[in-house]
């Protein structure tokens, strides 16, 4: 660990406050420490958002209650449960929760407190790399359907709250079926590839990209208006148009139809219901189409 430690520490009582400010500093670990001493100053220190931490200490009482709710806080951040109880359920029962580690006040010293810090970052790290595998397709590279599913239903919440508008559009490529009959699954592989990597050169950074199942995928274009969203999903078929698949001696011609839609005040479902109805007129009636609402 040669980095500096960005730690936040979380504790109502000014005695440990200080107690843990000797003691990380006993640690010899590099790192700069920001100390909280109730709820509305972490909340004030997460809202302004210009500090980002590696690690938090959470003392397990503060006040009248217990700090459970505020690992919830920190996703992607390890905290370390730091208390003053003695009770031999309540570590499983914070782990669960997603504490990183859980430590009795009476018990620490520098040395536990380096090891618990190193074993929690990690932790997190191998943790992290779980979730970053978890969200992505492994054909593509491209996110996959759970992450999409997440993402759409994040930009829903963000329409109601600030009235942003999203587009999205279902993409189902034409014709992979006789690539894999006549070309083999493995070409079928590497055309659905292609058209993964054709959609990357086309979308602006912050649109999402998935891969939905199959040979369908999904875009989704937050704070863009359709006729955007619409542009976008043309210069995706036109590079098709003028990029073939490459497979040994063959070239191959790829083209897909695609479906587009404004959210709208409407459920997840209700999109893409909405989406796949327009995919099926775009199947329908030409393929190597986008028909919008
Ligand atoms: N090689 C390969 N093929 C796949 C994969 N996933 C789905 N498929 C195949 O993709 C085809 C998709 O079916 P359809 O969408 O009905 O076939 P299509 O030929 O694309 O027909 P249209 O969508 O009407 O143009 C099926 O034959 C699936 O077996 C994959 O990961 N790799």
């Amino acid at each position: 660990m040669t980095e500096k430690l960005h730690i936040l520490h979380i504790d109502d009582s000014p005695d440990h406050l200080k107690i843990m400010q000797c003691m990380l500093l006993k640690t010899a670990l590099s790192h700069d420490l920001v100390q909280c001493n109730s709820r509305e100053q972490v909340k004030a220190l997460l809202e302004s958002k210009n500090k980002l931490f590696d690690l938090v200490i959470l003392d397990y009482q503060m006040g009248d209650s217990t700090s459970e709710d505020m690992l919830k806080w920190f996703e992607g951040v390890p905290v370390v449960v730091a208390t003053v109880h003695e009770n031999d359920d309540l570590d499983s029962q914070l782990m669960k929760k997603g504490a990183a580690d859980f430590v009795s006040k009476s018990e620490l010293s520098p040395r536990l407190l380096k090891r618990i810090i190193r074993h929690a970052l990690e932790r997190q790290c191998i943790l992290n790399q779980f979730i970053e595998e978890s969200w992505h397709d492994p054909l593509t590279g491209l996110y996959n359907r759970r992450f999409a599913m997440r993402e759409i239903t994040r930009l829903i919440v963000e329409k109601r709250r600030y009235d942003r508008n999203f587009s999205l559009a279902i993409i189902d490529m034409d014709n992979l079926k006789s690539i894999n009959d006549r070309l083999g699954h493995l070409a079928g592989d590497k055309a659905i590839k292609f058209i993964a990597n054709a959609m990357t050169k086309v979308v602006r950074s912050g649109d999402i990209i998935a891969r939905f199942g199959g040979d369908e995928f999904l875009m989704v274009f937050p704070n863009t208006h359709i006729a955007d969203a619409k542009t976008s999903l043309l210069r995706f078929l036109a590079y098709l148009n003028e990029n073939s698949l490459v497979v040994g001696e063959q070239e191959r011609a790829l083209s897909a139809s695609c479906g587009l839609v404004s959210c709208g005040n409407t459920s997840l479902q209700s999109i893409l219901e909405r989406a796949d109805a327009k995919l099926y007129e775009a199947k329908t009636s030409c393929k190597n189409c986008v028909v919008s609402e």
